[in-house]
């Protein structure tokens, strides 16, 4: 169970998501990018309009709901990626790695890129932007919205 939470916003992602841009250009050329929807869809558009590529596959992992991990199903499988040669697989993040995993044994040949990083799983990841804690639970601008919060010395200790 996460004890931190790291939220980001629409402007530091597309922030990240360009530095991650940058990194993969710096690896070499890239033919294709498949998105592991839903959470790499965004990064993956930014990383293909950065890298100018359309070709642009998707395959569907559903690890989690919410917070609770469960087992991993490939609801889509990437149908024009071949072995992968040439592609880079990009996600929002890694966390314990099993998904980016079980993307990279569908596409043996492809680069895995995110754009967040926890320790568990980072060293799956070829390329990745920023590192955050494994007890951290990351906040994506499509899962939240801006609230009101009490002002510290309104909120009980703790
Ligand atoms: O490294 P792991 O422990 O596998 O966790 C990382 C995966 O979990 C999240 O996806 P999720 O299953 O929540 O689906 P979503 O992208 O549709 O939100 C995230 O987008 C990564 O794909
Ligand atoms: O929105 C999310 N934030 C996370 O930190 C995370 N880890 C796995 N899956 C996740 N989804
Ligand atoms: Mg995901």
């Amino acid at each position: 169970m996460a004890t931190h939470y790291y939220t980001v916003t629409w402007d530091q992602l597309h922030r990240d998501g360009r530095a991650l841009a940058w990194r993969l250009m710096e690896r070499g050329p890239v033919r294709g990018v498949v998105a592991i929807t839903r959470g790499g869809l965004i990064p993956a558009a930014i990383v293909a309009r950065e890298l100018e590529i359309r070709l642009i596959e998707s395959v569907s992992v559903v690890t989690y709901d919410e917070e609770a991990r469960g087992e991993p199903v490939v609801v889509k499988a990437p149908a024009a990626a071949g072995d992968g040669e040439g592609f880079v697989i990009i996600d929002d993040l890694v966390d314990t790695g099993t998904t980016a995993r079980i993307v990279r044994a569908l596409l043996p040949r492809a680069a895995f890129a995110c754009i967040y990083a926890k320790p568990a799983g980072r060293d799956i990841a070829d390329v990745f932007v920023t590192e955050v804690s494994q007890d951290t639970w990351i906040l994506f601008p499509w899962d939240t919205e801006p609230q009101f919060v009490a002002p510290l010395a309104k909120r009980p200790p703790g």
